[in-house]
């Protein structure tokens, strides 16, 4: 078994990286196992993949050691994307799930189905001491659902509805969530360093 290092202190994160980095042989630590309070990292970029490669090399210089960090968000076809990278902040700098569901209830709340295309997206950055930063994206489409159902996940997924699915996002199994998602195709694509590692 090898552990790696995930920049992120969102619990619903690295429940998700531990349970597909399994079957790499890894197990991931994140930065709220830091003894060390660990300041929050200001997410300047421009996009994703801008954001994830600032964590992952904000901790990978502050500890010399492998990082992998995920930058993550929704985009709303009829909201022109938002609220994309802001999607944490999106109701106030507090970070609150149910308040980013909320004002995304009101601002759809006269948009038919048929107009509430959206998609979760991933970029996935790897940075070392010592070697060139890479970033990867994955994304999944879906709509927005007219009402929250479900309590499994974390952030939008009460509101997400997956391609081809009548259920929400938070109404998957973890396993389910975890074999379609935004993040799952991030990783695939750095699955062979991954593969390398373990
Ligand atoms: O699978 C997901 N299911 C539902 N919602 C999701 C998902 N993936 C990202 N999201 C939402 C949550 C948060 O509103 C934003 C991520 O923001 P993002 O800055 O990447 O993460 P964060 O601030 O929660 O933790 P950290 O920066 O420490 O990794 O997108
Ligand atoms: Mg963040």
């Amino acid at each position: 078994m090898k552990e790696l290092v995930i920049a992120t202190k969102n619990k619903g994160k690295v429940d998700e990286f531990d349970e597909m980095f399994s079957k790499y042989h890894i197990t991931v630590k994140s930065l709220l196992d830091f003894d060390q309070k660990i300041a929050d990292i200001v997410e300047d970029g421009d996009s994703f993949e801008e954001n994830s490669v600032i964590k992952a090399e904000a901790i990978a210089e502050q500890f010399q050691i492998p990082v992998v960090a995920d930058d993550s968000g929704l985009e709303i076809d009829a909201l022109n994307g938002a609220p994309g990278i802001y999607s944490a902040r999106y109701a106030g700098k507090d970070k609150d799930d149910r308040k980013n569901i909320e004002k995304v209830m009101d601002e759809l709340s006269h948009v038919p189905a048929h107009d509430r295309t959206a998609r979760f997206v991933c970029a996935v950055a790897v940075a070392r001491p010592g070697h060139k930063t890479f970033v990867e994206r994955g994304t999944c489409e879906g709509r927005i659902a007219m009402e929250p159902a479900g309590n499994n996940g974390f952030g939008y997924d009460p509101i997400f509805i997956p391609s081809d699915s009548h259920r929400t996002m938070a109404e998957y199994t973890s396993a389910e969530k975890n074999s379609i998602s935004h993040r799952k195709h991030a990783i695939l694509k750095i699955e062979q360093w991954l593969q390398d590692l373990s």
